[in-house]
C-alpha cells in the first residue's frame, strides 16, 4: 500500500494543501476517519451523534447484523434468503473453533464497507468525510491479535489470517487508506456497565477480564504505539483520544464540546 503521505502529497499537487480541510474534495475523494475502541464503549452512540450533527458525512456502521445472521452473497440466480447461523454467538460460545471463520469474515465484510464508493450527497458537498466504525486494522490489531495470544487462533490461523489481511491491503492500496482514528477511551469498567445496559443476549457471558484485554489491545495500538503494525499509513495515522467515560447522552453541553473536537481534529489532518 502506498504510505498516506503519498496521497497527502498528491493531494498538495493537485492544489489542495494537505492541513487544508476546505479542499478535500478535489480529486473526488473525503477524509476518512475509524472510530475505534473497546466493546460498549459508545461507538454507535457517537456515530449516531456525529450523523445528526453533520448529516452531510456519510457514515458506515460495524455490520453486526451480517454477523449475526450469515447469508450467502446473492447472485443473479440465487437469492440470499437461506440463514447459516448467528456468527457472533458461535465466536463467543465456542471461540477456538470459530474465530478463524469470524475474523475472515468481519475482516472482508469491513474490507466491503471501507471500499464502498462515495454516494452522491457525499461528492457534493464541500469539506466531505467518510466515518466507518472500526476498520480492517482493528480486525487485525485489536481482535485477532487478541485471539491469537488467547490461543483461540492456532500459530498457522494467525499465519494465514495475517498474509491474508497483509496481501487484501496491498493490493487494494489507497484505496482502505485512513487519515485518522478517533479513539473512544473508557475504562473496561465502564464498558462493561454499558455492555450490560445494552443486553446484546450474544453477550451475556463477557467478563471484564475480556474487556480488560481489549483495552489493553486499543492502548498498545493506538496510544502507546507499541504494537508492530505493517503498512507505512497506519504508523503514520494521526490518533485523536476522546474520553468518553462521562454518561454524555444526556448532556447536550458535553455533546457539542465532543462534535466540536471532531471537527477541529478533522481540521489538522
Ligand atoms: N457516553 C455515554 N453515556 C452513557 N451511555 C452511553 C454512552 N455511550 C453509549 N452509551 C450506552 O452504552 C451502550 C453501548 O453503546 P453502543 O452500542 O454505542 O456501544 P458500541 O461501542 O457501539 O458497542 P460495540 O462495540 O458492541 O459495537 C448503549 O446502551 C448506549 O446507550
Ligand atoms: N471476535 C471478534 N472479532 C472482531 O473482529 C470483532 N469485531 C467486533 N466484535 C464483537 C464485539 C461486539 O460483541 C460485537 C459488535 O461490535 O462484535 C468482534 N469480535
Amino acid at each position: 500500500m502506498r504510505p498516506l503521505l503519498s496521497l497527502r502529497l498528491r493531494r498538495a499537487a493537485a492544489g489542495a494543501l494537505p492541513r487544508c480541510f476546505g479542499k478535500a474534495r478535489r480529486g473526488g475523494s473525503a477524509w476518512r476517519l475509524s472510530i475505534e475502541g473497546n466493546i460498549a464503549v459508545g461507538k454507535s452512540t457517537f456515530l449516531r451523534l456525529l450523523g445528526k450533527t453533520f448529516p452531510e458525512w456519510q457514515m458506515a456502521t460495524e455490520p453486526v447484523a451480517k454477523w449475526q445472521k450469515v447469508q450467502a452473497s446473492s447472485t443473479r440466480e440465487t437469492s440470499s434468503s437461506q440463514n447459516f447461523g448467528n456468527l457472533l454467538q458461535m465466536v463467543y460460545q465456542e471461540p477456538s473453533r470459530w474465530s478463524y471463520t469470524f475474523q475472515t469474515y468481519s475482516c472482508m465484510s469491513r474490507l466491503k464497507a471501507q471500499l464502498e464508493p462515495l454516494s452522491e450527497k457525499l461528492l457534493k458537498t464541500p469539506d466531505p468525510v467518510q466515518i466507518f466504525e472500526r476498520s480492517v486494522y482493528s480486525d487485525r490489531y485489536i481482535f485477532a491479535k487478541n485471539l491469537f495470544e488467547l490461543g483461540h487462533l492456532t500459530e498457522i490461523e494467525w499465519t494465514i489470517y495475517q498474509d491474508l489481511h497483509t496481501f487484501l491491503l496491498q493490493e487494494f492500496g489507497d484505496r482502505t487508506a485512513l487519515h485518522g482514528f478517533l479513539y473512544l477511551q473508557a475504562t473496561p469498567e465502564k464498558c462493561l456497565e454499558r455492555l450490560h445496559r445494552r443486553g446484546r443476549p450474544e453477550e451475556k457471558a463477557i467478563q471484564l477480564e475480556y474487556l480488560e484485554q481489549l483495552h489493553t489491545q486499543h492502548e498498545n495500538w493506538l496510544v502507546k504505539k507499541t504494537t508492530e503494525v505493517h503498512f507505512e499509513n497506519l504508523r503514520n495515522a494521526p490518533v485523536f483520544v476522546l474520553n468518553v467515560n462521562h454518561d454524555f447522552e444526556d448532556d447536550p453541553a458535553e455533546q457539542e464540546e465532543l462534535m466540536r473536537k471532531v471537527k477541529a481534529f478533522i481540521k489538522t489532518l
